[in-house]
């Protein structure tokens, strides 16, 4: 059955044409004859378009292909005439007569052919001089002229080759964690985090459906790892971020149980950021996780395998999932993941924050930056609901901190951090303030290498 996608695209195609917009045009018919190759209307299409951006050579090869594949006349009429057109351009002459003759013979229209073959005696008259064809590959030219996968110049990231991930993001310069690596708005959004994987198919198609030929075009470059399900569902199930979206740069990052960076949707701007999570070297490759928190601090690399895997169909070999390093990194995401979740503010305040410096403490060996910050959240809870005020700013400014370099300082999550800090003894902050037996935590403490 064919993809009901290519009907969208072949659309979008259609209406770039029209607008003389010719590199995108071209773009999308190389889409669709890589996708539906035995369709030589596709092939009769990009022979007109490489005409009109005077790519003479692959005009007459496209015409050559959709001869070997068109059945109708009219279809053969209109090849042999654009590979008629071409063979001008390139001097072959002998070649382009041939093809006129076709192109009458399979019901050309004869008033065109009269004006054609007049061309063709007068580029009898003139030099040899040839017209230069542009010769770069279909695939150079169209990143060149779409810039796709490309950066801006005061970007600090490139994308590039990796040596087995597809594309992927390299730093261009050093980075310190909490720099902004980007922001970007989404192509479009979902309406909701529980779109992000299993959106019915029609209403995707609607969305793509709404987007410009040139930004269909930029979505369509984006990787597909998804056969077997339409195309529109394959590329978004790939690249998607949650609430973000789909986008066009931040779908270039590739993944990382041990991200050295951390995507987040920042909703007042409504756009999606990329945040250093630790010092990143020039060269280095930025990678994000693709995994929702918990699933990655807290689960061992046989589970997060099973997610990456169904969902984007590649097993992670980051340093967490290394085959020297994942048994002792398991250990310690099975342990980050029982505090987590022994951590209801029942629980003794003394022991639970002596748990709470420990998650963060195997957090940061097992090279996991993100975070922290929700168990400073609890231990500043903890704290308010002993009347211990110091340890409560103590852990409400680790967590305002932490979520200001992870989220941005005008995050809502960072804000709503700062706002606890400020008055940690506000009930709308922390509910249960003042409502425990007064105690005093001032002995536990991170280490310091930590705060
Ligand atoms: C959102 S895309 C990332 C960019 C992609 N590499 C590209 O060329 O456009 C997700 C796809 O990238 C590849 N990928 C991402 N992280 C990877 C990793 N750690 N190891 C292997 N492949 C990875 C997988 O094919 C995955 O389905």
């Amino acid at each position: 059955m064919t993809d009901p996608a290519l009907e969208v695209i072949k659309k979008k195609a259609d209406e770039a044409f029209n607008k003389n917009n010719f590199v995108v045009a071209l773009s999308l018919y190389t889409f669709l004859s890589n996708n539906d190759s035995d369709n030589g209307v596709y092939y009769l299409n990009m022979s007109l378009t490489h005409l009109r951006l005077q790519r003479w050579e692959d005009a007459s090869s496209n015409a050559t292909k959709a001869l070997e594949l068109c059945e109708a006349t009219v279809h053969k009429a209109k090849a042999y005439f654009r590979r008629c057109q071409a063979r001008r351009e390139l001097h072959n002459l002998s070649g382009a007569n041939e093809d006129l003759e076709a192109f009458t013979s399979f019901g050309g229209d004869p008033k065109i052919a009269s004006v054609e073959a007049q061309k063709l005696e007068r580029a009898h008259d003139t030099t040899n001089e040839l017209v230069p064809d542009n010769v770069a590959d279909v695939a150079d030219f169209l990143s060149e002229k779409l810039n796709l996968g490309g950066s801006s110049l005061d970007s600090v990231y490139e994308i590039r080759p990796t040596k087995d991930k597809g594309l992927g993001a390299f730093a261009v310069k050093p980075l310190r964690r909490g720099d902004f690596i980007l922001e970007e708005t989404p192509v479009f959004c979902t309406d909701s985090e529980s779109d992000y994987i299993g959106i019915p198919s029609g209403s995707l198609a609607a969305k793509f459906e709404q987007l410009s030929p040139t930004d269909l075009s930029r979505c369509l470059s984006l990787s597909n790892v998804h056969s077997g399900i339409d195309i529109f569902t394959g590329i978004y199930n790939t690249n998607a971020f949650g609430q973000g979206g789909l986008l066009l740069e931040a779908s270039r990052f590739n993944h990382s149980c041990s991200p050295n960076a951390r995507y987040t949707y920042h909703e007042p701007s409504k756009k999606e950021r990329i945040i250093a999570l630790t010092d990143i070297t020039e060269g280095e490759e930025i990678c994000v996780s693709y995994l929702q928190s918990r699933n990655v601090y807290g689960s061992p690399r046989s589970e997060r395998r099973q997610t990456l895997s169904s969902r984007f169909q590649f097993c992670c070999q980051c340093p967490a999932c290394d085959d020297t390093n994942f048994e002792q990194s398991d250990r310690r995401r099975r342990d980050i993941r029982m505090i987590w979740e022994s951590l209801p503010m029942t629980m003794d305040g003394r022991k639970a924050l002596m748990a709470i410096v420990r998650a963060i403490v195997l957090m940061r060996e097992d090279g996991y930056f993100a975070d922290a910050d929700d168990f400073a959240v609890d231990a500043a809870a903890l704290c308010a609901l002993c009347s211990d005020w110091e340890s409560c700013i103590y852990w409400a400014k680790f967590a305002y901190e932490n979520r200001a370099a992870e989220f941005g300082d005008d995050h809502p999550h960072a804000i709503r951090a700062r706002q606890t800090l400020e008055n940690p003894r506000s009930r709308k902050y922390h509910t249960q303030a003042g409502m425990g037996p007064r105690k005093s935590f001032k002995d536990i403490r991170l280490p310091q290498n930590l705060c």
